[in-house]
């Protein structure tokens, strides 16, 4: 027998979707020691672990990585409704976040956390502004993020001190959280942003080698102005002439990107965020994820904020993802079972540079078990197409992020849950009075 070792966690009897290059599935076991995975197989390593799990009946896969979000706005949730964006904007959220200070996203942010967590993610990108108190947040939640604070304005001396809380949010936090936490930048989009202001964010980035966090092609009439505007040149075109497109981005949402801008962006380290359900709610459309996939663009999975979502869970956002390109294209055979895993689960977190997204040594430990004894589970002959077509995120019996249980059989281990609601329910009345 070996030597006992320091947090080591030995997952038993677990059926094991890796999505790894062979797209192998395991029937065995995995043992975390520290953050990382080290054991991935069917033998049953000879350690006495800290912690033992039988995962019986339970399905393992790398935890859901949401690529674009807003966690304060949990606070703004059901604030704005059946509106399109720039309604929904400038009438409900922007005069609500006038009154948001670093205790409310604090806060927002936490009951954020609890709700990912509880719907298996494990990672995310956040772009906002009171990164402070989002920090504060995700360092005590143990979540991983890619964090940055968001730039706007037309002009540099409008911009001056947003880009000078963004270089302080990048010295302050980037790699904190025993490196959990990378800090990016982010400009909110082309139509909110001007030239010179979107190119210092993106030199800042890529001086940086760190993400840049954009809204792309949101909806038809951003992409459409933004033409006009610039003689034929779409979001990702002038994004390209910034020098934006050198470096790592994130493009959240994409669903005007057309084909000219995917042939841009195809190859390079840009990763495309479809948000399928907030793009349905402000009516924006739909993106073509099919189409981008075919051509070679990296997508990825994210819910957009709360207030225009209305809920951070994944694992339905990924149905919605699906069922839209098989209908929208006609064609039942697009958008298999393991590529929207990989959607949901593996892309966001390789966006972000996050060695995670897939069940082998050495990969970081972020990862969750399905239970599958619920009815939703039955026949057993297919569970992954039970996980995207059938189950809900209630399956999710256990969360484990950077080789620590964030969430177990119902219980947010990270904080006291009620307390966070109860704190969260006071600062909204304040925030709506
Ligand atoms: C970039 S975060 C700061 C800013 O963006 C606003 N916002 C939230 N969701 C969206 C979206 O889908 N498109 C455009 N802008 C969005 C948020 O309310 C903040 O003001
Ligand atoms: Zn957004």
């Amino acid at each position: 027998m070996m030597q006992p070792l320091k947090r080591t966690i030995l997952i038993k009897n677990a059926v094991i979707y890796t999505l790894n290059a062979k797209d192998e599935v395991v029937r065995g076991n995995i043992l975390v020691q520290g953050n990382r995975i080290a054991y991935v197989g069917e033998e049953l390593p000879q350690i006495q672990a800290e912690r033992e799990i039988d995962a019986e009946g339970n399905l393992v896969f790398p935890g859901f990585s949401n690529g674009h979000t807003h966690l304060p706005m949990m606070l703004l949730r059901g604030a704005g409704e059946d509106l399109p964006l720039m309604d929904w904007l400038t009438q409900k959220i922007f005069p609500l976040e006038d009154k948001l200070s670093d205790e409310l996203a604090y806060l927002g942010s936490m009951l954020g956390i609890i709700e990912m967590v509880k719907t298996g993610t494990t990672s995310l990108a956040d772009m906002y502004f009171f990164c402070d108190g989002i920090a504060a947040a995700i360092q005590e939640s143990g979540i991983r993020a890619n964090l940055s604070r968001c730039v706007s304005g037309q002009t540099m001396e409008e911009a001056k001190g947003r880009i000078n809380d963004a270089l302080r949010i990048y010295d302050t936090y980037h790699g904190a959280a025993e490196g959990r936490l990378e800090v990016g930048f982010s400009v909110h989009g082309e139509y909110t942003t001007g030239t010179e202001v979107i190119r210092k964010v993106c030199a800042l980035a890529r001086e940086r080698d760190a993400v840049l966090q954009i809204h792309i092609s949101e909806t038809e009439n951003e992409h459409e102005e933004c033409k006009k505007r610039h003689g034929g040149k779409t979001p990702l075109g002038i994004l390209e002439s910034l020098g934006g497109l050198e470096g790592r981005v994130i493009a959240a949402h994409g669903v005007y990107i057309d084909d000219e801008d995917m042939e841009r962006i195809a190859g390079r380290d840009v990763t495309v965020v479809t948000c399928p359900k907030s793009n349905l709610k402000l009516g924006s459309g739909i993106a073509r994820v099919q189409e981008m996939l075919s051509r070679g663009v990296s997508v990825a999975l994210g819910t957009d904020g709360a207030a225009s979502n209305n809920t951070l869970d994944l694992m339905d956002e990924m149905r919605y993802m699906a069922l839209l390109q098989k209908g929208m294209t006609r064609d039942p055979g697009v958008m298999d079972i393991r590529q929207c895993l990989r959607i949901a689960m593996q892309n966001g977190a390789r966006g972000m540079g996050i060695e995670a997204g897939e069940i082998a040594p050495g990969m970081l430990a972020d990862l969750i078990l399905v239970n599958t004894k619920s009815s939703r589970f039955y026949p057993r002959q297919n569970a992954e197409a039970h996980v995207l077509y059938s189950a809900c995120s209630q399956d999710i019996s256990m969360t484990m992020i950077d080789g620590r249980i964030a969430y177990e059989n119902g219980k947010i281990q990270f904080c006291d849950e009620a307390r966070v609601l109860a704190d969260f329910a006071r600062a909204a009345e304040k925030l709506y009075r």
